[in-house]
């Protein structure tokens, strides 16, 4: 898969994309990430990417031409579909069930806005999708973008081991179940005992019962939403009445 980033900041991207498992799903081709910098896209003598706005008020906001010739220069550059997205505040709240969406996908390219934005005739035009990763306000839209591109990466075949996708967190809505590792006793508090019985019938069911129960005290809004995909069995609904659901 191929992420195309846009962006006045490409240093940004220092670190995050380059350490870690980003880094090795690069190194082993199962990923490809590559950065533009929009002011490369710019004519004038000052490199000027961005403009105050018109009606007044304060702020910047991004020019359409830099931005309209990186996106087609970019889309350009590689015969692979891509959906363009932009990274805003006022986009559709990014969720587990979108990312693996994008993730089938051959190409994304992320556009990273700043300031109060970008013109609005550059959304009308070349924006496919506008994606939010929550209801604030960032600086720019580049962390915006490291986070999509860092979970929609993991979940690209061959980036991490594909059993530990199956059961995470969100994966099917419910939150995930209690971690533990050596040593058995720490401070004076124990592991849960079923998980050292090595009855993997029983540690299943506990760790379920885990799930349903964590989602239904932090996130019942999810549990609503995981009965309503139908993902919950006989025996989950059947504890969750126990739990007063
Ligand atoms: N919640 C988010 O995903 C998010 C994304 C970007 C951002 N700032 C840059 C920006 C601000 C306003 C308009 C615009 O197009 C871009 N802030 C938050």
């Amino acid at each position: 898969m191929r992420f195309d980033i846009l962006t006045l900041f490409p240093a940004m991207f220092q670190g995050p994309l380059t350490e870690s498992i980003l880094k090795r799903a690069q190194q082993a081709g199962r990923i490809e990430i590559h950065l533009h910098d929009i002011r490369q896209w710019t004519t004038d003598r000052h490199r000027t990417a961005d403009d105050t706005p018109y009606g007044g008020g304060a702020g910047m906001v991004m020019k359409a031409e830099p931005l309209a010739a990186a996106i087609r220069a970019v889309r350009a550059a590689d015969e692979r579909p891509g959906v363009t997205i932009l990274l805003t505040p006022d986009g559709e709240l990014l969720t587990q069930q979108i990312v693996r969406e994008l993730a089938t996908l051959p190409r994304l390219l992320l556009v990273c806005g700043h300031y109060e934005g970008i013109d609005e005739r550059v959304r009308e035009t070349l924006i496919d999708r506008e994606l939010s990763i929550g209801d604030y306000v960032l600086t720019g839209g580049e962390l915006a973008a490291m986070v999509v591109v860092d979970a929609v990466a993991r979940l690209v075949p061959g980036v991490i081991d594909s059993e530990s996708i199956v059961e995470e967190s969100h994966s099917d809505f419910l939150l995930e179940y209690p971690h533990y590792t050596r040593p058995a006793v720490w401070e004076g508090r124990a592991v849960p005992p079923v998980l050292l019985s090595g009855h993997h019938g029983e540690i299943a069911r506990w760790r379920r019962a885990e799930r349903l129960r964590r989602t239904l005290v932090r996130r019942p809004d999810l549990l609503a939403r995981a009965a309503a995909a139908g993902v919950l069995t006989k025996a989950d609904l059947a504890l969750l009445a126990e739990l007063g659901w």
